[in-house]
């Protein structure tokens, strides 16, 4: 009996060592993989990490995740990215690593969510990035990106995701031990825009002493949709005072819910003399958005571009066409009589559809100035803007109250299409707007359903011009 107690006692300590010496063993082995299956070199903060997608699939064609260093980049000039096919970017690569990157170790981040666009389409995922230059600490380099697929769509839309396409863009080291390639926007007094007018704009950041920070806009192109709103953006970014995010934000409709953190983000980084403008212009439209920007910001600039809403239904319409197969224009907007095949001169507007509904601008501004004086809001004449574009910018910078700055010599007039003007950069280049988007050529309508709608909008028109202060030339019969 003896024997047998003290055996048992020794078994049961052997039993704890033996466990013991099981759990460690186990723990090491789980330690040993967490430890090897971590990217080598790799910095990732914790700002960025958030915004990686779940963990890539391995493709065994390319090189391992394992060599990557990959590192995700936040500040990519955006803004640069709306309206020309390159970014700049700045690398901070060190001299003796330097290499040639090419599109073979340039990838975008094709697929994973984004923060602003979810899904990438998947006409741009597999579109290359390239850097034109050998490599050298601190130069500015250019990325080509193929803009062509991104084109499909009317501005804003695709374009925005093409740009948060681009902050995810990827570099991958093709060696195990190259250092990290860190990407971060260029320092604002080496910053060399397109879009500007050169060395002007340049001076205004160089004889800054402020740090440059995004903020929240100033200023709002809030509408009217198709009216030459994408122009007026365009013209006016190139105003050293003025910055601006390309896309159009939708911050004050349908993004509301994701707060100023991300509205500020979308922002590019200005000097506090400078003005941010941003146009989205829904904005016009929607009921709820008034209130929304008054409460950000009662001093609130308002930009309105207008347009005869006849033509405006007829382009909101031609938008739309090209986006999914319609009746025709005159179908849509005039109910017949007897058929509802033959629209005539008599038949009812048919109000309700957006394209007749948003030139009803008399209706939408009276919720406007429910919460803004007259004196917040400038109404810029979208045929104006066309036809001498320098002098109706010449009022909105007044009306900004920033220098005076926009000429003639800025503009080429009818020059895209034949019919409208493309600013002229100081390098002497030419920029026009979007050629699929803009400038779409419009159905012919007969003249009777033309007049119907003439009618329809007089009183509507009478009473904006009434509320205004100003009348516009626009056929009213
Ligand atoms: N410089 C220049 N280049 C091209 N197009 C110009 C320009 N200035 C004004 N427009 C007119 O702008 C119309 C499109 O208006 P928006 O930019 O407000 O459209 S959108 O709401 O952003 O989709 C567009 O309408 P459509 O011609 O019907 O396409 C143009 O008439």
């Amino acid at each position: 009996m003896l024997v047998l107690s003290r055996l048992s006692g020794r078994c049961r300590v052997w039993h704890k060592i033996v466990r013991v010496v099981m759990v460690s063993a186990g723990l090491a082995v789980i330690l040993i993989g967490f430890l090897s299956s971590y990217p080598s070199g790799v910095r990732v903060s914790q700002s960025l990490e958030k915004y990686r997608g779940p963990a890539e699939p391995r493709d065994p064609a390319r090189i391992p995740w394992r060599h990557n260093r990959a590192l995700q980049f936040m500040d990519v000039d955006r803004a640069n990215s709306q309206d020309s096919d390159s970014i700049r970017i700045k690398t901070d690569l060190p001299q003796q690593k330097s290499k040639t990157i090419s599109d073979r170790n340039l990838e975008f981040n094709g697929g994973r969510p984004t923060p602003y666009a979810g899904e990438i389409p998947d006409s741009i995922r597999e579109t290359k990035g390239n850097l034109n230059r050998q490599d050298q600490r601190g130069a500015d380099h250019v990325i080509k990106i193929d803009t062509q697929p991104m084109t499909e769509d009317y501005d804003g839309s695709l374009k925005q995701e093409a740009s948060n396409y681009v902050r995810n863009l990827r570099y991958t080291a093709d060696s195990k031990n190259s250092d990290v390639l860190n990407i971060n926007k260029p320092k604002a007094n080496n910053l060399t825009r397109h879009g500007k007018h050169g060395a002007h704009h340049e001076r205004a950041w160089r004889n800054s002493t402020e740090k440059p920070a995004r903020r929240l806009p100033k200023v709002l192109i809030i509408g009217v949709k198709k009216a030459g709103t994408r122009a007026l953006l365009e013209f006016l970014r190139a105003h050293p005072s003025i910055e601006s995010p390309g896309p159009e934000p939708h911050f004050f409709d349908r993004n509301y819910h994701r707060g100023l953190h991300w509205y500020r983000e979308l922002m590019p980084r200005s000097q506090a003399d400078q003005l941010t403008v941003e146009k989205t212009p829904a904005y016009f439209v929607s009921p709820e958005v008034p209130q929304r920007v008054h409460d950000l910001d009662p001093g609130m600039k308002l930009l309105l571009v207008v347009r005869d809403p006849v033509t405006r239904a007829i382009s909101d319409y031609c938008q739309a066409a090209s986006k999914r197969r319609i009746q025709p224009f005159e179908q849509m907007a005039v109910a017949a009589d007897d058929s509802p095949f033959t629209p005539s001169d008599t038949g009812q507007v048919r109000a309700n559809w957006s394209a007749i509904r948003i030139g009803l601008y008399a209706q939408h501004l009276a919720r406007w100035l429910r919460v803004f004086p007259l004196g917040q809001i400038h109404v810029v004449d979208g045929q104006s803007l066309i036809d001498n574009p320098a002098s109706e910018l010449a009022q909105v910078e007044q009306f900004l109250g920033i220098p005076a700055f926009t000429k003639d010599s800025h503009f080429r007039l009818r020059t895209f299409k034949g019919k409208f003007p493309c600013l002229v950069r100081s390098d002497g280049s030419v920029h026009c707007l979007n050629n699929r988007s803009k400038g779409r050529e419009h159905p012919v309508v007969r003249e009777s359903v033309l007049r119907r709608l003439r009618q329809f909008y007089k009183p509507h028109n009478e009473r904006f011009f009434n509320m205004i202060g100003r009348t516009f030339e626009w056929k009213s019969s």
